[in-house]
């Protein structure tokens, strides 16, 4: 491949680590597939939604790090392993300590091991199908303040976590700043996986015309939790192509993206061109939504 000034194809890969209680193991087995991943030529290196230890809200505490004050054996691995192999990763998240708080974060790392960006999830999942599935993220974690656009050697990328990825605000609005690539390092269970995994991560590809990476943990069909992941990682292109795809075992999976068919596909269905502010502006939905109360927004007003 020959690349003019800023290299346009970038090999990404999506580690879909098993992750156990074991955090030394969890540490090592991440090394291992993040140092294969970059040997078989990738340039990036998108690791799980916390991969350092299981997801379960009841343990995550005694994991969590404290990666600003320098105490984070996971993000130090992870800077080793950039600087060693001389490529950006995506690191996933961790349970991150903080002022008392507890934060589910995803670092950004460099080729010289140095922390790009850290991106705090900012929508805290929260479920409740009764008989099915319960859960409340917020009841553990403290929700980020700050949205997350990141300059790297592979392209601009934006930052989401998991249930980031269901509001597609934050991806327009990532697209408005210039990604190429948004990625999403998640955990998505088996009640929400068949129906909606697949479906939103080609839906923000497709809405904003770019890349969008997902990557799961992989399931644990032996795990006595109710929490069951589904697994699936998959790198899609601007056109909803789906470049590269887990099943829910333990993999690495690497997709070719070219940031030329960001340009080709704004060019073959341009979108932008025939958007409607005239009618509409993101900005009206927002303060709009933002004015009503709690229990409005869960009502939908039905006819009269
Ligand atoms: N970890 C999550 O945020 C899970 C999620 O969004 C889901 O649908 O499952």
């Amino acid at each position: 491949m020959v690349c003019s000034l800023v290299c346009d194809q970038h090999k990404v890969a999506l580690c879909q680590l098993a992750v156990t209680p074991d955090k030394d193991g969890n540490i090592a087995r991440a090394r291992a597939r993040v140092e294969a991943a970059a040997d078989a030529g990738a340039k990036l290196v998108v690791l799980p939604e916390i991969w350092s230890c299981s997801y379960a809200m009841e343990t995550l505490a005694s994991y969590a790090e404290d990666i600003d004050g320098g105490e984070s054996p996971s993000i130090s691995m992870l800077s080793e392993v950039a600087a060693a192999k001389k490529i950006t990763i995506v690191g996933g998240s961790i349970p991150e300590k903080a002022s008392g708080k507890m934060f589910n974060t995803c670092c950004v790392i460099g080729p010289d091991g140095k922390i790009l960006a850290k991106h705090r999830k900012l929508h805290l999942f929260e479920i409740d199908i009764p008989g099915d599935i319960t859960l409340k993220e917020s009841d553990t974690f403290t929700g980020g303040q700050e949205t997350t656009i990141v300059d790297t050697d592979v392209g601009r990328i934006g930052i989401g976590i998991c249930h980031d990825i269901r509001f597609p605000e934050l991806a327009m609005l990532y697209r408005s700043k210039g990604a190429h690539l948004i990625c999403y390092p998640s955990a998505f269970n088996m009640s929400t996986g068949e129906l909606l995994w697949d479906l939103m991560q080609k839906s923000r590809a497709v809405d904003n015309q770019l890349f969008v990476a997902t990557c799961s943990p992989a399931r644990d069909p032996n795990v006595n939790s109710d929490y069951m992941i589904w697994g699936h990682s998959s790198l899609i292109g601007p056109f909803g192509e789906v470049l590269a795809a887990a099943g829910h075992e333990e993999a690495t999976v690497i997709g070719e993206m070219d940031l030329t068919t960001i340009q080709s596909t704004r060019e073959n269905l341009p979108l932008e061109m025939q958007r409607r502010g005239d009618l509409y502006r993101l900005i009206d939905v927002l303060v709009n939504d933002s004015m009503k109360s709690r229990s409005d927004k869960l009502c939908l007003k039905m006819p009269a």
